[in-house]
């Protein structure tokens, strides 16, 4: 069996993808997501003008050799540019393995481990009522957890606040669109959202908030600190990972269990913060992180420690990053919960799937490989266009993170 072509579709059905797909010489063919948020070209020409060739003509179910192939093969190892055409790549070929089987993707992982993946779901408002507000809707579409953020006085378009209550979507101007961060104002905005959150909905949802990496390890643990009483599900991206010790001072100040991951590409970014124990959810997901086989390997670090998986899932990884996600979730055995943000409608259509959200959880389907498939002839339809995530400045000019 062999690869005998294979080819990168860029489409923006309501946002930008970048979607691999392999074809074999049995007719078989497997697709793989390839979406680097704000930089997506960089990705496509790593494919079509580095990896693509060496594909055609190796034996896709040589999945394991072909990451080793890519991985040090290239020399220049990890980066997102570098781990997302990888991961595109093996996607692409379990997909493939999958449908030879004629099992669903998660059989062929070791079978199932759950009935279904809890799901957290993007509440957010303008202010705190109108994320309260917000909360009760995903409370009533069934959900059992619930991320949410609030804009915060003084502060021009806060993180996590969007253009919809129930929709965020970052990536929005062809040139980097500026917005502010003042961690004064923030710390004393934010718990007292989740004190409303509590007295108005009580205990029984799991509530998370994102930090998106504003804090310095101190800052954090004051946060950390402050929203103990209202006992969170998680706190995600407190601090910069860069420096992963940074964590063991958030740590020791605070029984707020934390969780970071989104922005690592490989098991090195987080295998100093898995070993010490520095975090309790392990946010890599298979675009992000090399793929399946490059997933399974963090998984079964952070399972030794009782870390347990939490992978990203907003809108800017594709319906088949998430079919992928949902059949390693209902393996991997240290499943903790996976991040749903919704699709748009076009961008659901150009992507097929058989995966779908019942009581609070979602579920794959049983179609033999990962379920997600893509229409050329409607991708075709949406043209790319540039869009940059925002950038962050301090109220003097400061640069500060996003
Ligand atoms: O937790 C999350 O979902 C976020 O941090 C993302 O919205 C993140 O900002 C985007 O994926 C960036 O592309
Ligand atoms: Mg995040």
């Amino acid at each position: 069996m062999k690869i005998d072509a294979a080819k990168v579709i860029v489409t923006s059905p309501g946002r930008n993808f970048v979607t691999l797909k392999i074809m074999t010489d049995q007719g078989v063919y497997g697709i793989g997501d390839a979406t680097l948020n704000g930089r997506e070209l960089s990705v496509v020409s790593y494919l079509e003008d580095h990896v693509l060739p060496c594909l055609i003509g190796k034996d896709p179910r040589r999945i394991e050799d072909i990451w080793q192939y890519l991985y040090r093969g290239a020399y220049w190892r990890r980066g997102p540019v570098t781990m997302r055409a990888i991961a595109a790549v093996d996607m692409a070929l379990w997909d493939i393995k999958a449908k030879m089987a004629d099992m669903p993707l998660y059989q062929l992982l070791g079978g199932r481990s759950r009935d279904g993946v809890m799901v957290y779901g993007h509440a957010n408002g303008a202010d705190i009522e109108e994320t309260v507000e917000a909360v009760g809707q995903y409370i009533d579409m069934g959900y059992k957890a619930i991320r949410a953020q609030t804009g915060v006085p003084g502060i021009k378009d806060a993180y996590g606040v969007g253009r919809g209550k129930l929709f965020y979507e970052p990536a929005d101007a062809a040139l980097p669109s500026l917005t502010g961060w003042d961690t004064r104002k923030a710390l004393n905005h934010v718990p007292k959202l989740f004190d409303k959150l509590r007295a108005t909905y009580g205990f029984d949802h799991h509530l998370l908030h994102d930090g998106h990496h504003r804090y310095t390890p101190m800052e954090a643990a004051n946060l950390g600190k402050m929203l103990e009483p209202y006992q969170l599900f998680w706190l995600e991206d407190c601090t910069p990972a860069e420096n992963q010790e940074a964590f063991r001072l958030v740590r020791q100040h605070t029984t707020t269990p934390l969780a970071v991951g989104e922005i690592f590409n490989t098991i090195w970014d987080c295998k100093d913060l898995i070993q010490n124990q520095l975090i309790d959810y392990i946010r890599c997901t298979i675009v992000g992180a090399g793929g399946i086989t490059h997933m399974r390997r963090i998984a079964d670090l952070a399972a030794l420690y009782q870390i347990r998986t939490g992978s990203h899932g907003a809108t800017d990884l594709s319906p088949v990053t998430m079919g992928c996600a949902l059949h390693f979730d209902t393996w991997v055995p240290n499943f903790g919960i996976q991040e749903y943000m919704r699709h748009t409608e076009e961008t659901d259509a150009v992507f097929p799937h058989d995966y779908i959200f019942r009581d609070g959880l979602l579920h794959c389907g049983e179609t033999p490989g990962h379920g997600v498939d893509i229409d050329e002839q409607l991708a075709a339809r949406y043209p790319y266009k540039p869009a940059y995530l925002p950038v962050a400045r301090l109220e003097d000019g400061t640069m500060w993170n996003w």
